[in-house]
């Protein structure tokens, strides 16, 4: 039986006055993951607004966004498809778009970021976006393998800023890794973890560092798998299957890769390598280089280790 102490109260009442904080989410970046973030916070309560570049990638995310969700829809309400079409139409109503980030932040409790994994694009951004927001806005970003402290350097609210990384697909993914940065201030990592909770995600405490726990063991992992294929050892094929059967992965690591989106992963690789170039886990592959040179960036574009249709 669980006793109702005052402590108890106190930090119920302020885990409460956190999740109360983010109503208003600003997501930037509405390619893969910056899409899929906004659908679960949509579909969660939250008041979303979507900001790309342009109106045409804008349109095309939030065609993806009712698409998955009416995925979503056809499982949680198989017993009454009316309720589903609502639920679709509702989540949908949350969810604005724009092109200007820095108009719109000033009414956000949250800026999640999911551009291109770039760091001077990123600090550009949040930049920009330090002078626009209010006091309290927190931001965060969806970086896979950037320091959060490098993307915060643009900003004067350094304990106002996490990481919130996300897997893909977010709808299905339960994870959210919550990356407390040295300057985080511990108010700012609790929200996040109370919002990442309030997304129906599982939360995990991650430092700083490169990769943060996925990533760490993840990268090496599937470019042993690109290597083995390079050097002849096992067709794509065989090691995702082998991967699948034998190991338990519900993805091989080239299904995976594809999935990831190809020049992503050559962004990790690339900037693992120049800041550790001796390291042989993070050493470049010339099939993947070969592949994003000739635009073959997996699933997003129909062709990448595999072809998608
Ligand atoms: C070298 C460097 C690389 C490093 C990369 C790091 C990247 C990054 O930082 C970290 C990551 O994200 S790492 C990546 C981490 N990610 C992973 O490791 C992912 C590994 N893969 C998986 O967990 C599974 O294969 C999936 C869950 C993707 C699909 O499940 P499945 O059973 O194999 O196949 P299925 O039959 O297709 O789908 C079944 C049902 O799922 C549902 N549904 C699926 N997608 C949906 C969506 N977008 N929306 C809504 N719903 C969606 C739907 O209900 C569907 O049924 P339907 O009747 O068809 O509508
Ligand atoms: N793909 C994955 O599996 C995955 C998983 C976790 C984290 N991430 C990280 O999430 C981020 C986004 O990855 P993604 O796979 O969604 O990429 P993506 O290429 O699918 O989408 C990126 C989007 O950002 C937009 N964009 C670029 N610069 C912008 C700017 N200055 N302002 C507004 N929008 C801008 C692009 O137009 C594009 O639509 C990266 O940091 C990546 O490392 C990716």
């Amino acid at each position: 039986m669980a006793f109702i102490t005052r402590q108890n109260i106190r930090s119920l009442s302020s885990s409460a006055a956190l999740r109360a904080a983010i109503k208003h989410v600003t997501v930037i970046g509405g390619g893969l993951m910056g899409a899929g973030i906004a659908q679960v916070a949509a579909s969660t309560g939250h008041s979303v607004v979507l900001v790309d570049t342009s109106e045409d990638i804008l349109k095309k995310s939030t065609k993806g966004i009712e698409a998955s969700l009416k995925r979503v829809a056809k499982k949680k309400f198989a017993e009454k498809p009316e309720d589903g079409e609502a639920f679709v139409q509702k989540v949908l109503k949350n969810i604005s778009t724009s092109t200007d980030a820095v108009s719109v932040v000033q009414g956000t409790d949250l800026v999640v970021e999911a551009i291109v994994e770039n760091l001077k694009v990123k600090q550009d951004l949040f930049g920009a976006l330090d002078k626009a927001a209010p006091e309290h806005t927190i931001f965060a970003s969806n970086t896979s393998s950037l320091p959060i402290a490098d993307i915060a350097s643009s900003t004067a609210r350094l304990d106002r800023f996490g990481g919130l990384h996300f897997f893909n697909p977010v709808p299905m993914m339960k994870l959210v890794e919550v990356i407390k940065a040295p300057a985080t201030s511990q108010q700012t990592f609790d929200a996040l973890l109370e919002f990442s909770k309030a997304l129906g995600k599982h939360p995990v405490s991650c430092k700083d560092t490169p990769g943060f726990i996925v990533n760490r063991l993840l990268v090496p992992y599937m470019l042993e798998a690109v290597r083995l294929h390079e050097r002849g050892h096992g067709s794509k094929e065989d090691i995702d299957v082998a991967m699948k059967l034998g190991a338990g992965y519900p993805m091989g690591p080239f299904e995976l890769l594809d999935y990831v989106g190809l020049d992503t992963s050559k962004f990790i690789i690339d900037g693992w390598h120049e800041k550790d170039p001796d390291n042989p886990l993070f050493a470049p592959s010339p099939l993947l280089n070969k592949l994003v040179a000739e635009g073959k960036l997996g699933k997003k574009t129909g062709e990448g280790f595999y072809k998608h249709k």
